[in-house]
This record gives C-alpha cells, structure tokens and sequence, in this order.
C-alpha cells in the first residue's frame, strides 16, 4: 500500500550498498516510481556529480542534496534511494524520523569490489580502499540511527537484497494495520 506523498521506503548507506539498484528493483516489484537524490541534482543541474564536486565543491554539492531529499520525501510516495552522505546533515536526519529508513549494510570488500577501481564517485578519487574504509567507519553509526530496519548485503545479489527489503517492509506494513 503506498502512503500519498510519503516514500514507501528510504534507502540509505554506502557507496556500492546498492541503494540506486535495489531501489530499480524494489520499484519494480511494487509497481511504483523510484527517485534518486543524485539524479535529481544531476537534472537540476544539468551536469553530472564528478563536475559539481569539481567544479562548485562539496559543499555546493551538499546544499543541493539538502533540498533534493526534503522535496523527495515531501512529494515522492515511490521508492527513494539517497546518496551516501546525504545523512551526514543533521536536518536531513530529523526529516528522516518516521520514514521507512532501510540501512543497506555492506563490508569493506563487497563495497570496494562493487565500486571499483575506476569508480566516478569524487570521494573515492585516490585510494579508494582506505577511503571507503574511512567513510564506512565514520558514517555506520550515523545510517544505524536513522534506520528502522537493516539488511545485509555482503554476498548477496541486489535481487536477494530487493526481495529481503520488500518482505521485511510489507512485513511491517501489515503489522502497522
Ligand atoms: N548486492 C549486490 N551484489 C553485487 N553487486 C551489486 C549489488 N548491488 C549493486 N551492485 C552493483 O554495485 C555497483 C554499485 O551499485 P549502486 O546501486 O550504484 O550502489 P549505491 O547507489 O549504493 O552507491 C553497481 O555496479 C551495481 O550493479
Ligand atoms: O557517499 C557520498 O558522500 C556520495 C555518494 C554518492 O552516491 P551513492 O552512495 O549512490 O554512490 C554521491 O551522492 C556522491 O558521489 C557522494
Ligand atoms: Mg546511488
């Protein structure tokens, strides 16, 4: 059941958890939109997210995602993949309280595997082991408590991931009446 301009559910976490695949997935298999903060900044900007880190900064590129998640838990009552850091603001997380939050967890290898080396992310430019190494150490606490449900995603294919979601979510949804 979808709830009219509230997300059916939130997908937060890493880099390479799989949030902007599982959310296709997801989408699909309830038969409702899916959105992706980034790609919202991308339209809006009319470029992608490597040149706004490069050209306009950071933090330019975190104004932008401040207000993309708050429209799109505003008005999106589909699927809502966020990026990585989108929950480092502290108001994003207070908008985030009483959405269905789903923390995609993933380890250290899976995530570096699934990015790659080549990998376009901006913070990820150098090494990218010791970098998601980094973030995943400062940001887990911070996806730990915005989350009302966790789903491990270490060797496991997004569809397994997707499936877990989706049962996990209309699990609570029946049990919320
Ligand atoms: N559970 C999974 N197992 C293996 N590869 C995955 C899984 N989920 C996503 N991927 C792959 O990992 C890469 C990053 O996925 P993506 O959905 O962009 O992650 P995120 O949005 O969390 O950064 C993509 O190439 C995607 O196909
Ligand atoms: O973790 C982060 O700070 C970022 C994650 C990226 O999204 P994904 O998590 O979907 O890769 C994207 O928003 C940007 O490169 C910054
Ligand atoms: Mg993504």
């Amino acid at each position: 059941m979808t709830r009219p301009g509230r997300p059916r559910a939130v997908l937060v976490g890493p880099m390479g958890a799989g949030k902007t695949t599982v959310a296709g997935l997801l989408g699909r298999a309830w038969g409702v939109d899916v959105r992706d903060t980034d790609e919202d900044i991308e339209a809006a900007e009319g470029r992608p997210i490597a040149e706004i880190f490069v050209d306009s900064g950071e933090a330019y590129f975190r104004e932008r995602e401040v207000e993309a998640v708050a429209d799109a838990l505003d008005s999106h009552d589909g699927v809502l993949a966020l990026g990585g850091g989108a929950v480092l603001d502290p108001a994003t997380r207070e908008a985030l309280v009483g959405h269905r939050v789903v923390f995609l967890r993933v380890g250290l290898s899976d995530a570096v595997k699934r990015v790659g080396l080549g990998s376009a992310r901006p913070l990820l430019l150098g090494n990218v082991r010791s970098r998601i190494k980094a973030l995943l150490d400062e940001r887990t606490p911070i996806y730990e408590s915005v989350a009302v449900v966790t789903v491990d995603t270490d060797g496991r294919s997004a569809e397994e991931v997707a499936d877990e979601v989706r049962v996990t979510l209309d699990g609570l949804e029946a049990a919320d009446g």
